[in-house]
C-alpha cells in the first residue's frame, strides 16, 4: 500500500476489508477474510503531478487510454473525489458501502467542455467487492465519453495464471498495430507483454492461478474488456513499479470504448465490476 494521504477503510462483518484513496477515487485494497490480497498496488507511486497511483481500480474517464485528444485516460483518475453521504463500515456491517462524488471544475472544463457528477460506489461483501461507475451530465448539451476501470488484479505469478471463459469474441491486440483477430476460446496466457481489447466479450470471466479458478470478474454496463501486462520489457520502462513486478499483477479491466457513451442532459450511465472470490 503506497503511503498516500486520505485513505478510506472499510471493513464488514465477515472480515473481508478495503481501502479507498480520495486520490482518484482509487480502490487500492481489497483483502478477504482469510487475508489474501486480491489487488496489486505498486510500492513506489509516482509523486509527479498529475501522476495516477499504479493499481487497485483506477477510474479512467471520459477517455479510454490514448484513443482521443485528452490526456491518456481521461481527467479524473489524479482529481481528488469527496466522500459522499454515510460510509457503512464495522462489524455490524453485512456489505461494507462508500460513495465518492466527483463534479466537474475550471480544471476539467479547460480540457474537456462539459458538466458532469461522477459518483463511484463501492461495495464489501462476503468473499466480493463491488466498483459501480454513475456518471450524470448536468449540464444542457449531450456528450460522448469512453471510460473504464482499470482493475489491477494481484497475481501469484501471472506466467502461471490465465484468463477463461473469454469465448470466441473480437479483440485488438494493441501491441502489433491494433491486429484484429478471434480469440479462439482457449485460456488466455501471459508470458509477455499483452494489451488487448475485447470486443463485447461474456460478462463474467475467471482468473485462473496454476489451472485452478482463482477470482471471477464480472461487468454490467460496460461492453468491452481490456486484459494489460507490460512484461518485462515496458515495465522496467514503467519507472513507477519495480521492474519483476509485472509477474504480480493483471488488469482486467470493464470498459465502454467501441461505441462511446452519448448522454443527453440529465440522463445518468452506470456501468459496474465484481470481484468475487471463485468458489
Ligand atoms: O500507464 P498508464 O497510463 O496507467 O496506462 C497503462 C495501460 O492501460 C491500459 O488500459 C492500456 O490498454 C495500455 O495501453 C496502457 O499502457
Amino acid at each position: 500500500m503506497p503511503d498516500v494521504a486520505g485513505l478510506l477503510q472499510l471493513h464488514n462483518a465477515h472480515g473481508d476489508s478495503a481501502v479507498i484513496s480520495l486520490y482518484g477515487a482509487q480502490l487500492l485494497s481489497w483483502q478477504t477474510a482469510d487475508g489474501r490480497e486480491h489487488l496489486y498496488c505498486t510500492p513506489e507511486p509516482s509523486l509527479k503531478p498529475g501522476a495516477s497511483i499504479r493499481g487497485g481500480v483506477p477510474v479512467c474517464f471520459p477517455q479510454f487510454s490514448g484513443r482521443g485528444a485528452l490526456p491518456k485516460h481521461g481527467l479524473v483518475r489524479n482529481l481528488v473525489w469527496q466522500i459522499d453521504g454515510d460510509v457503512l463500515s464495522g462489524a455490524g456491517q453485512d456489505v461494507a458501502y462508500a460513495r465518492l462524488s466527483l463534479s466537474d471544475s475550471d480544471a476539467t472544463r479547460a480540457l474537456w467542455p462539459h458538466s458532469f457528477a461522477l459518483q463511484l460506489q463501492v461495495e464489501l461483501g462476503a468473499g466480493w467487492v463491488s466498483v459501480a461507475l454513475n456518471v450524470t451530465n448536468t449540464g444542457d448539451s449531450a456528450f460522448d465519453f469512453t471510460t473504464a476501470l482499470h482493475t489491477y488484479l494481484a497475481t501469484p505469478d501471472v506466467r502461471n495464471a490465465g484468463v477463461a471463459q473469454l469465448g470466441k469474441v473480437r479483440f485488438t491486440d494493441t501491441t502489433v498495430g491494433n491486429d484484429e483477430a478471434i480469440h479462439d476460446g482457449s485460456v488466455l496466457r501471459i508470458a509477455d507483454e499483452t494489451d488487448n481489447i475485447y470486443w463485447e466479450p461474456p460478462a463474467a470471466l475467471v482468473l485462473q492461478q496454476d489451472g485452478k479458478q482463482f477470482l471471477q470478474i464480472e461487468q454490467q454496463g460496460f461492453a468491452d474488456s481490456v486484459i494489460w501486462n507490460p512484461g518485462p520489457i515496458k515495465a522496467a520502462q514503467l519507472g513507477d513499479m519495480p521492474a519483476q513486478d509485472w509477474t504480480r499483477m493483471l488488469c482486467i479491466e470493464a470498459a465502454q470504448i467501441g461505441h462511446p457513451v452519448r448522454l443527453s442532459p440529465q440522463a445518468t450511465w452506470r456501468g459496474l465490476q465484481r470481484l468475487g472470490r471463485a468458489v
